[in-house]
């Protein structure tokens, strides 16, 4: 089976690499930003192995797919003598409705004293005519922000037992393995001046800054740089440089990085249409990409059709000093919510990114990889990847089969 877990940045923290893990993180300066996590994680791991995470279910499939993946966590927790604290709060719209605000004062700070936070989605329709201020968005926003978590990593792998659930043909998504880091809390999702006005004809107009500056535009590179450097040595940065500045600036910024600090990593340039266009048409020539806020949204949603389902790609966000923040990259999916329909798998592989990222805690991390795959061998499939002669199973029973595989893969291991 094809990795789930792929050559990702930040290394495993693990007990024996998290010091030259340390030292070199402060040495390039890469993520210096990283820094503070490695030393919250090796307090927890140096008390035993016990971790404190809060979990944000939100709104819409949120609960559901949540519910999943925290079964799945206390499992492999037993069986790996991990102790998770978890601390459940309210973000999104179930905030909003239970508080009047999308990300109470509360939820933050029990995100900012945790080793590692889980969210699973926000939004849905119920909000969607709310005013900025109380929008369920405006709470995941403030709380990427607020948790500082700049760089987000979003793994596209098409897995052998899903090629044929892509709408791309066999021969274009087979072996796609593609890493997104995108810069998470800059550029126009954050920008000022930001809102909306009337001109001097009477018409209403609205308006967003696109911005970045060169300290956000470095420290993003060098992420995606070390990402690459890990990977095939390949980053193709993606902006719009024939039309905007901010992405002249970008260009020339990551450059720059490129020559005077990563020589040995191939690096190209793409205009975004036609990086959406070439994710499509040929997505193996991609290994990693580096892109902004927007574009980044945009082009990890297009990659995670190559992999069969958007319910499939999971992500990590990590942050110059912190607890890592791990997510799917899907929404809150109003439309199947209640319905028991929901593929929870891009949550439990987010858990397992929290695992092997946030806390380090490989091994635990390649249980829960490894259920999935074998879950997935076994055939059964949410209707989000059903096709011909495969078994359609719902989010809960899902979960259960997951369950079973964790256990069997156990019986495995202590009749060793
Ligand atoms: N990180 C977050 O919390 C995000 C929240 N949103 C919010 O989610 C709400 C819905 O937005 P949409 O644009 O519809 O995006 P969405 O990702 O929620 O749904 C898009 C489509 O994919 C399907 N889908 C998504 N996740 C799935 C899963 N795990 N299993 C099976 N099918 C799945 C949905 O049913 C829907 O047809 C909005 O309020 C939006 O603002 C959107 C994107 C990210
Ligand atoms: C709803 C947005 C705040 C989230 C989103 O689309 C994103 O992942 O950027």
């Amino acid at each position: 089976m094809a990795s789930l877990s792929c050559a990702l940045l930040p290394s495993p923290i693990t007990t024996t690499t998290r010091r030259n893990f340390a030292t070199s993180v402060r040495r390039s300066g890469a993520s210096g930003s990283l820094k503070c996590s490695v030393v919250r994680v090796t307090a927890a791991l140096e008390k035993e192995r016990s971790y404190k995470v809060t979990l944000l279910p939100g709104d819409g499939i949120g609960p559901e797919i949540m519910r999943v993946a925290v079964d799945v966590m206390q499992a492999v927790g037993r069986r790996e003598g991990i102790t998770f604290d978890f601390t459940e709060k309210l973000v999104g719209g179930a905030a909003l409705d239970a508080l009047g605000v999308p990300l109470p004062d509360d939820t933050l700070a029990s995100c900012l004293e945790s080793n590692a936070v889980l969210l699973a989605a926000i939004g849905g329709y119920k909000w969607d005519s709310n005013p900025p201020h109380l929008k369920p968005e405006t709470g995941l926003l403030g709380l990427r922000a607020g948790l500082g978590v700049f760089a987000n990593l979003r793994p596209a792998v098409v897995l052998p037992q899903l090629v044929d659930a892509s709408t791309l043909k066999r021969e274009v998504a087979e072996g796609v393995d593609i890493m997104v880091v995108r810069e998470l809390i800059g550029g126009i999702y954050f920008g000022k001046p930001r809102g909306f006005d009337v001109n001097e004809t009477g018409d209403r107009f609205a308006f967003n800054t696109m911005v970045y500056s060169t300290p956000e535009i470095d420290r993003i590179a060098r992420v995606a740089f070390d990402t690459a450097r890990k990977r095939q040595g390949r980053l193709c940065s993606v902006d719009k440089a024939n039309v905007l500045q901010v992405s002249q600036l970008w260009r020339e910024r990551v450059t720059a990085i490129g020559k005077e600090e990563y020589p040995d990593v191939e690096l190209s340039h793409m205009y975004v249409d036609n990086a959406a266009m070439q994710l499509v048409r040929n997505p193996k020539q991609f290994d990693t990409i580096v892109t902004g806020n927007l574009f980044g949204d945009i082009l990890s949603d297009i990659s995670s059709m190559l992999s069969g389902s958007i319910g499939m790609l999971p992500s990590s966000s990590m942050s110059e000093s912190g607890p890592g923040l791990f997510e799917p990259i899907h929404g809150s999916a109003p439309d199947i919510a209640g319905t028991d329909k929901a593929n929870p798998l891009a949550q439990v592989l987010s858990a397992a990114m929290m695992l092997r990222y946030g806390l380090g805690e490989v091994k635990a991390a390649e249980i829960i990889e490894s259920a999935v795959s074998s879950t997935l061998d076994k055939g059964y499939r949410t209707g989000d990847l059903m096709s011909a002669g495969k078994t359609l199973v719902g989010c809960t029973q899902m979960g259960e089969i997951l369950l079973d595989a964790l256990e069997a893969s156990s019986t495995v291991t202590l009749s060793h």
